[in-house]
């Protein structure tokens, strides 16, 4: 996996708003063939979708031929709520490209059949042939999505119970009435995250700086869902510097260095895929 480190949360934003632009324009998506884009909700993924906003406005990027798939809804809020990841994506988001509604795939924690729900979601990513990238971010418990703290590494989309520390961070979204914050999501496992083609990860800010720390310095760990991710073959971590307070000062600046020869791995990257050499890509990091 690659670290990359921003000064903050704006930096951050705009490092990755360019990254998925430049992911998205170099695939040149059609309607036969769109790219398929997962999101996630959080404020911390909210500085990069200003920058696509700002780069959408500007002409250099469109996401008509770019279909989306969120990370997880909460089971039980209607998808209007003001709460509701829904509602959130939209405001943040949707509703400032120019992606067509129909292309956005989110979860329904209202359906009737949440088993059913999670299974079709899962074998809709199939039909449009997996995910070209995974944007996420975390908790302050290291989940990716909402696999929470003890989640299998090879689950699928499912119903999941939020850890109380969730409960209790998301309060904050919910006038801090605790009791009002669902105790249910339904959200995509580990696997299928680790499924895409390519991962990137936002964290920011010192709340995020343990489990930060627990996912890159060590072992791959149920406990820290995000250290998953160093399973995968293409995943890209990007943090500003107080998310960075809990990392050894050799880990940042090994990270530090190798950012220098990123432009060129990257360059690497586009040829072999433009060969068609998608396994050796992988296996680069
Ligand atoms: N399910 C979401 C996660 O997908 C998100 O990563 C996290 C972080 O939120 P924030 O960025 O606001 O810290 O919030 C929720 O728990």
């Amino acid at each position: 996996m690659r670290l990359i480190i921003r000064d903050d949360p704006t930096a951050v934003g705009e490092y990755i708003g360019n990254y998925i632009a430049k992911r998205i324009n170099d695939f040149k998506p059609t309607p036969e063939k769109p790219f398929v884009l997962g999101l996630p909700t959080g404020s911390s993924p909210i500085p990069t979708y200003k920058h696509l906003i700002k780069l959408v406005k500007e002409g250099s990027l469109s996401f008509k031929h770019v279909v989306t798939f969120n990370m997880d809804e909460y089971v039980g809020l209607p998808k209007d709520h003001s709460e509701s990841y829904h509602t959130f994506m939209f405001r943040e988001f949707f509703s400032h490209i120019d992606i067509p509604p129909l292309q956005v795939n989110i979860l329904d924690g209202t359906a009737k059949d949440l088993i059913g729900e999670c299974n079709a979601y899962e074998a809709r990513i199939k039909e449009f042939g997996g995910i070209e990238l995974f944007l996420g971010g975390i908790g302050e418990d290291g989940h990716i999505a909402f696999n929470e703290p003890g989640s299998s590494l090879s689950s699928r989309t499912r119903i999941k119970t939020l850890a109380y520390d969730t409960i209790l961070a998301n309060a904050r979204f919910f006038n801090n009435d605790i009791a009002a914050v669902p105790r249910m999501a339904l959200t995509v496992g580990v696997a299928t995250v680790l499924d895409s083609r390519e991962v990137v990860v936002v964290v920011t800010g010192q709340r995020k700086a343990l489990a930060l720390s627990k996912a890159i310095e060590e072992g791959v760990n149920h406990l820290w869902t995000l250290s998953a991710l160093q399973m995968h073959p293409w995943a890209l971590i990007v943090v500003d510097e107080d998310a960075t307070a809990e990392l050894h000062v050799k880990t940042v600046k090994y990270f530090k260095s190798i950012e220098r020869v990123q432009e060129e791995v990257e360059a690497m990257h586009a040829a072999l895929r433009e060969q068609g050499v998608e396994e050796q890509v992988g296996s680069m990091e």
